[in-house]
């Protein structure tokens, strides 16, 4: 039998994105799959310590090995910001949250909005002292439109050295390049470890 693996996320566009970068080595579990679990406090000041957090949490409220992704986007000329406060950046949607931050950079001339999507992956087996943890980044600049309707989140403003907004790129593309997709890729072999029965992380 496969080892069910728990995606510790509130949010859709990471669990479809994970959905596709696991494949089937894994039996995976979404949290709308279980009784409704309280969501634990982000209060750490890193993406790798509220990773950590959400992991160890939902490992240990439902007895499952669980991955959290912590996530975020880092604009140079706004000092790292959003960065671990991107999803709390401001109230209502996505769209929101992205406008605010166009008008934010508003007059900030196209060499200085460079900007980086982070995320942290962290793997965290119930009752278990470790939790792994694997970083990706993907670096690019902030549009000044958006443009691009797959993905979510902060895609539609984040322009790739290609000229493609995130969101003018297929979920396999988005996959290949990634802040997520690369963090996915070192995260890989411990899923595979834990897939097969060995030690996870040794
Ligand atoms: O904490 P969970 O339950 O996983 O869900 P969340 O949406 O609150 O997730 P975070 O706390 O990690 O906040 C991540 C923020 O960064 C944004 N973000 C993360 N990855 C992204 C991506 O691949 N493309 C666009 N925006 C992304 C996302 O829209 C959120 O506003
Ligand atoms: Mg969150």
């Amino acid at each position: 039998m496969k080892p069910r693996l728990l995606f510790a996320t509130t949010n859709k566009g990471k669990l479809r994105e994970l959905r596709g970068l696991v494949g089937d080595v894994v039996d995976v579990l979404a949290l709308s799959d279980l009784p409704p679990i309280p969501e634990p406090v982000e209060d750490g000041v890193t993406f790798e310590e509220n990773a950590e957090l959400k992991a160890r949490a939902y490992a240990e409220a439902t007895g499952l090995p669980a991955l959290a992704d912590d996530s975020g986007l880092c604009v140079d000329a706004l000092e790292g910001r959003p960065g671990v406060y991107s999803a709390r950046y401001a109230e209502g949607s996505d769209k929101d949250r992205y406008e605010k931050l166009l008008g934010e950079l508003s007059g900030v001339p196209d060499e200085k909005r460079t900007a980086a999507f982070v995320c942290a992956l962290c793997l965290a087996l119930p009752g278990k002292g470790r939790a792994l943890i694997e970083v990706g980044r993907c670096e690019g600049r902030i549009g000044h439109a958006p443009r691009g309707s797959h993905g979510f989140g902060y895609d539609p403003v984040f322009v790739l050295p290609g000229g493609k907004s995130m969101a003018e790129l297929t979920s396999e593309e988005k996959a290949g390049i990634s802040h997520r997709g690369v963090a996915f890729q070192k995260m890989k072999p411990h899923l595979l470890a834990l897939a097969s029965g060995s030690p996870v992380g040794g």
